[in-house]
């Protein structure tokens, strides 16, 4: 019967030992006791070629000797004394093993690196990529001798054959002694045999860790690297504040990449799970093992894995993954290894696109970081021109930057989207960031994590102003594409797409919940409002009647009634402002009377202090965009447009106007200070209920600025009177029509791939008009534009 993996691991120390010279009889006396101290532990046992087993029979020699008795003492009495050395022993290991540097190729070797190969000479990765495990056990020159399962000596030569048989050693100066048995243990060469995959329990409080201390001081110089936040191995930053909140969790309980603590699993896919797949060999030798290490921690219990992420205020950011263990043969797997491994795990678990890449999401976490500072950066920079009253926000022109991190490289000046005029620079800043990127990396990386050239991780090419898979940026509850099929602008100018509308400064706009009274809202509603026999309270603003129907299509006779206030304003009533705001921005001190502003039907939706639901049938406008709408370019020279994919019927909600709540001083402003390039404007004045308001001073008079932050009702293109678009005042959240939200409607049903449209009543004649006057290409035969233009053609022959 062949001898068990106990007798045949004991057979293999105790002939180590007689290679280097110690009695086997002794060697097997020693290693009995070693084996009782460390719980048939093995591991510890044949750590650097059962070093632990050659101190201790050294050190049982040296308490024989009565002059080392004094100094020393034996192993079997002092268990704790040789768990010290072999700490130390694994702290010289790590140590020794930290360097990498790069070669003369320019990729890199681990110094002093040993290798060890299974027993078909190479492992594989799950994609079946072959994978090099970095041991500690032999030489690159050594590598071909690792592949014999046998025992080898090897003194600078390799003898497979012949074993050297040196004679007994003589204890007289011990360190001496010691030296020299270590010498012959590193020239051991042994034959490892595949590495039994590890546990996969992992509790919580041995996987958190961090080196980041505590007491970091708060006054850091300036471009010094101070940690923004510890990510728990939960993912839950620890720390967010910087550094004076410095308190780190270390206590926390946390669950390594949404591991589950109890079964060992990542993602759904546990780790004994990604081994099962590993040959019967395998399977068998993790049972010895089990049974072996029945009560000992498992390897993950060994570990510790730690995120640090340290950011400094120049823009650098650097992500260090840590993985520390007390257990000696714990080697970091190659970044190829680790990424394909978690890749795996991911497109498992979350049911991702299979397209998912680690290196994708890092580029991703680079692209957000530059992204977040350029739009402060650009912020800063439009109050600076803002206050200077040289703004021109016409062109869009925007900020282009090198991708990396280093924002201390980043280029300020003004370009086109495109980037055509910044590249020399920003490969300049690349270089650098590459180079002490570079250099860093090979200090702070382990063994065998091998640093990853920067241009890999740098972002080269300078960002899409937008996604053009979804310019709301997910802000919507459908996509939005961008398409043009004309010219090589492929993106519209820049600007933030936000799906509310937002204050930009003085605008007054009062949401307070107190202002709601009862007969605002419908607090006693439950569900949808429209199921109900009698029209709830909202229905107050429209007469006592739903404008909705119960397939949430604006009801015939309300649009229709829209629809002709647009088209024959003058068939309708008009407020008559005293001081009127437009004419006020016209010619303020001498401004003429009030024009008329038409009054409008408003719309009222139920909203959060109603008892319905949100989805009741009267809250259409506030649930957001559902058609399938894309931004694309214009065919007749209108630059951008809207257009639906899909048909749609008379009646429907499409989208909201939205921008940002301006005065009338602060749009006047902007608008003064453009130079005059603009190609577009995008504002709308919210006076439905200018002429109700006795005087309405410009700073209280509200307007819509969709230039800078706007969604894709800035998109929609003018057409004269007969658009498919009609916009219509909603309000929710304030019981007065100072503020309200535009919202666009179909005026008849709609084909796919038709173009929106919207009248945007201006006239063509008045130059002074928030819209600046453009030339209408909108082929409307009603086309007031082009009826102005023959008028004044005929009237000039
Ligand atoms: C609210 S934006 C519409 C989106 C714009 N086309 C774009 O590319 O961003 C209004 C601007 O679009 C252009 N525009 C809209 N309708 C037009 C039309 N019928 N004829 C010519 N230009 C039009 C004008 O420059 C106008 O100032």
């Amino acid at each position: 019967m062949a001898p068990s993996a106990q007798v045949q691991r004991a057979q293999a120390a105790v002939k180590a030992m007689k290679l280097i010279g110690f009695d086997p009889g002794l060697a097997k006396v020693v290693l009995k006791k070693l084996l009782k101290v460390y719980e048939n532990n093995w591991e510890y046992i044949e750590a650097e070629n059962y070093r632990l087993l050659a101190d201790s029979i050294l050190d049982d020699q040296e308490s024989k000797d009565p002059e080392a008795k004094e100094n020393d003492d034996a192993v079997s009495d002092e268990p704790e004394l040789s768990r010290k050395r072999l700490r130390r022993q694994q702290e010289e290991l790590q140590l020794s093993s930290l360097i990498i540097k790069p070669d003369d190729s320019g990729e890199t070797s681990v110094k002093r690196a040993k290798m060890e190969e299974s027993v078909d000479g190479s492992l594989r990765n799950r994609r079946g990529k072959a994978v090099r495990h970095v041991e500690a056990q032999c030489s690159y020159e050594e590598e071909n001798a690792c592949l014999s399962p046998r025992l080898l000596l090897g003194n600078g030569t390799t003898k497979a054959t012949g074993i050297l048989e040196p004679g007994p050693l003589l204890i007289h100066d011990r360190d001496r002694d010691r030296r020299h048995v270590h010498e012959r243990l590193g020239s051991l060469v042994c034959y490892k045999e595949p590495k039994i995959e590890p546990d996969t329990d992992v509790p919580s409080e041995n996987v958190v860790g961090s080196s980041i201390p505590d007491n970091v001081p708060c006054n850091e110089p300036e471009n010094s690297y101070v940690p923004l936040a510890i990510m728990s191995s939960d993912g839950v930053p620890s720390r967010l504040a910087g550094p004076c909140s410095a308190n780190q969790d270390k206590e926390q309980k946390g669950e390594f990449m949404g591991r589950n603590a109890s079964t060992g699993s990542v993602g759904g896919c546990s780790i004994q799970e990604a081994h099962k797949n590993h040959n019967g060999v395998e399977r068998l030798q993790a049972s010895m093992q089990k049974e072996l290490m029945s009560e000992l921690p498992s390897v993950q219990e060994r570990c510790s894995a730690t995120i640090d992420i340290a950011s400094s205020t120049m823009g650098e950011v650097k992500l260090t993954l840590k993985c520390i263990s007390d257990c000696p043969e714990f080697r970091m797997p190659t970044l190829e290894t680790l990424f394909t491994v978690v890749e795996d795990r991911c497109l498992k678990s979350c049911k991702i696109q299979p397209k998912f890449s680690l290196m994708n999401l890092m580029k991703e976490i680079c692209q957000c970081a530059v992204d977040i500072a350029a739009e402060a950066v650009k912020d800063a920079q439009r109050d600076k021109e803002t206050h200077a009253g040289s703004l021109n926000h016409d062109g869009m022109a925007t900020i282009s930057f090198s991708s990396s991190l280093n924002m201390d490289a980043m280029e300020t000046s003004m370009v086109n989207m495109d980037g055509t005029q910044s590249s020399q620079k920003i490969d300049e800043c690349n270089k650098t960031v590459n180079e002490s990127s570079f250099q860093e990396s090979c200090i702070n990386t382990s063994r065998s994590l091998v640093p990853i050239p920067q241009q890999d991780l740098a972002v080269v090419a300078p960002r899409p102003p937008h996604d053009e898979n979804d310019i709301a940026k997910g802000e919507e509850r459908v996509r939005i594409s961008l398409i043009n099929e004309f010219t090589n602008e492929k993106y519209p100018p820049y600007f933030h797409y936000i799906p509310q509308n937002v204050v930009y400064q003085n605008a007054y706009v009062n949401f307070s919940l107190a202002r709601i009274g009862d007969v605002d809202c419908c607090q006693d509603c439950f569900g949808d409002c429209l199921s109900t026999p009698i029209p709830c309270a909202c229905t107050r603003e429209t007469g006592g009647e739903f404008v909705y129907t119960r397939d949430g299509i604006l009801k015939k006779e309300f649009l229709n009634e829209c629809i002709s206030m647009n088209r024959y304003p003058d068939k309708h009533h008009h407020f008559y402002c005293k001081d009127c705001p437009i004419e006020k921005s016209k010619n303020e001190k001498n401004p003429e009377s009030c024009k008329g502003h038409l009054v409008r039907k408003f719309i009222k939706e139920c909203w959060s202090k109603c008892g319905c639901s949100k989805q009741c049938g009267n809250r259409v406008v506030q649930r957001s965009i559902t058609r399938n709408l894309q931004v694309f370019y214009t065919a007749e020279g209108k630059g951008w447009g809207l257009r639906t994919l899909e048909e749609l019927p008379r009646g429907a909600f499409i989208c909201e106007y939205i921008g940002e709540i301006l005065t009338n001083t602060e749009l006047y402003d902007r608008t003064i200070q453009k130079t005059g390039s603009a190609k577009h404007s995008y504002p709308v004045l919210l006076d439905a209920d200018w002429g109700s308001e006795a005087s309405l001073r410009d700073e209280e008079a509200l307007c819509l600025d969709a230039t800078f932050y706007g969604n894709i009702g800035r998109f929609v293109n003018h057409r004269c009177l007969d658009a498919n678009l009609v916009e219509v005042p909603v309000e929710w959240e304030t019981p007065d029509h100072h503020y309200y939200h535009l919202a666009f409607f179909t005026t008849r049903k709609i084909e796919a791939l038709e173009e929106l449209t919207w009248d945007y009543g201006i006239d063509f004649d008045d130059c002074t008009h928030p819209v600046k006057a453009f030339k209408c290409l909108c082929a409307s035969r009603y086309c007031r534009d082009r009826k102005r233009s023959k008028a004044r053609s005929r009237a000039s022959t």
